[in-house]
């Protein structure tokens, strides 16, 4: 049987294997910070559970504590990796999904939290999180990362008003707007919900980490940070999308967007759409976002609602409107959300077509899909360990149902697509270039292309 390391000439995952690397490090020190806080929010919450539910919910709350606390001692002790057990549609995917680890990883082993792919056993955790939560009936829909998500939505309330002040701005005359002034404000708004992937709470190990200053403001001091810039490239796939429309312009008809965290970047990623929708750029929006709490900060579908909802109520001119005009867009059906199982997995994206079909051809349906965030990008490039001057296509290794775009602030130590000696420049300029959050990269790919 081919080991992992062997695998069609494909570079190893990156694991905890490697003593000091980025992933060791997560898998030592960040990993257990976060089950510590999941733990501590849980019991910051028993009188409220014991308010709802009585002496049913302090039990509850002790045996999800008990649960998560030996999920921290399997974690810092690298047992093996167990196999769910509670019967949720995906459980026998991801038990299947163990055993083909272990067949990958051979018999000497068992696949374990140091032993095994960073990009499973973390995904893993976090299903594990909602295991322990979901075996405990009442309190089984508390997302113990919702306090962070507000909070982070809330303490960037300066910067949500400019930027909604920015769109209104723009609205009030994108009907007489030439193709230049369109496009620089494209290339602003995608900056800005590529910057606003800098927000997340699962790097800081959900330490507060919201936007204070106008987003606007820095983006022309931030381009050097830029690694790739395709933006050219993603705004021709939009204006000469392929499908012929009716209006005699071949503007895209729909562009889906792979939703990272909520909070502020959630916010800039709507303005994003938003902007799409009424400059005619595209016709409808398909949002992806998880169907369980994932990663501390990423967008479920009550975050979704929630955030649109505290949008409309905001005490502001602009915010408000936007709010309001998001809430119509969605229920006019230009904007819709979805959150297949499959983005709560550990798959890689080049799995998509065999193991997540139906999703596949969802996204076919798309004229362009924009991957917003690290992790989307980990997945996109199966978190394997690429020189960085492989091409993003090789990485992609056959994955493309659709023309895409990642647009990532760098926080694993992956990235692909560089020129010849740039990531070396940048490792002695700065050497913890790719996990810093520092740079980014707005990178496309066209499947038909190339
Ligand atoms: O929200 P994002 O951009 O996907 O980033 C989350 C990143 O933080 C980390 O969880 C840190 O370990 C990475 O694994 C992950 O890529
Ligand atoms: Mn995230």
């Amino acid at each position: 049987m081919a080991t992992d390391q062997t695998m069609h000439g494909v570079p190893p995952s990156l694991s905890a294997r490697v003593v000091g690397s980025f992933a060791y490090l997560t898998v030592r020190d960040r990993l257990p910070t976060i089950l510590t806080k999941v733990v501590d929010t849980i019991h910051r919450n028993k009188n409220k559970f014991f308010e709802e539910y009585g002496e049913v919910g302090i039990q509850a709350e002790k045996q999800a504590i008990s649960l998560l606390s030996k999920l921290r001692n399997e974690l810092q002790t690298d047992k093996p990796v167990l196999a769910l057990t509670d019967g949720l549609p995906d459980t026998d995917s991801w038990n299947q999904y163990l055993e083909r680890q272990q067949r990958l990883q051979g018999d000497q082993e068992p696949v374990s939290w140091f032993k095994s792919p960073w990009l499973y056993v973390e995904c893993y955790m976090y299903r594990r999180i909602h295991e322990a939560l979901l075996l405990n009936p009442p309190i089984s829909d508390f997302d113990v990362f919702n306090e962070g998500k507000t909070q982070s939505f809330t303490e960037s309330s300066q910067a949500v008003m400019s930027l909604c002040t920015y769109l209104e701005g723009i609205k009030n005359n994108i009907d007489e707007l030439s193709k230049n002034p369109l496009f620089e404000h494209f290339s602003k708004l995608m900056q800005v919900s590529l910057w606003g992937n800098k927000c997340d709470l699962s790097i800081s190990a959900g330490q507060e980490n919201s936007q204070k200053t106008s987003p606007l403001d820095s983006l022309y001091s931030l381009l050097p940070f830029i690694l790739v810039d395709d933006t050219k490239r993603v705004w021709s796939a939009l204006i000469s999308a392929q499908r012929p429309r009716e209006s005699g312009k071949n503007n895209a008809d729909r562009v889906d967007i792979v939703l990272d965290n909520a909070g502020f970047e959630l916010v800039t990623d709507l303005v994003l759409a938003d902007f799409l929708v009424s400059s005619g750029l595209a016709r409808q929006i398909h949002f992806h976002g998880k169907s369980i709490p994932w990663f501390v900060s990423d967008v479920t579908a009550k975050d979704f609602q929630w955030t649109i909802r505290q949008a409309m109520a905001t005490n502001h001119k602009w915010v408000s409107k936007c709010g309001v005009q998001w809430q119509r867009y969605l229920k006019e059906g230009m904007w819709c959300y979805h959150d297949h199982p499959f983005w709560t997995q550990p798959h890689e994206f080049c799995d998509m077509a065999a193991d997540a079909p139906d999703l596949y051809t969802t996204l076919q349906g798309a004229d362009l899909v924009l991957f917003k965030g690290d992790l989307n990008y980990r997945k996109l490039t199966g978190d394997r360990d690429w020189e960085h001057t492989v091409s993003f296509e090789t990485a992609l290794r056959g994955f493309g149902p659709a023309t895409l775009c990642s647009l990532r602030t760098l926080k694993a130590n992956i990235q692909v697509g560089l020129q010849p000696g740039q990531g070396e420049k940048l490792t002695s300029q700065d050497p913890s270039w790719m996990t810093s959050g520092k740079y980014a990269v707005i990178q496309f790919h066209n499947p038909k292309s190339e």
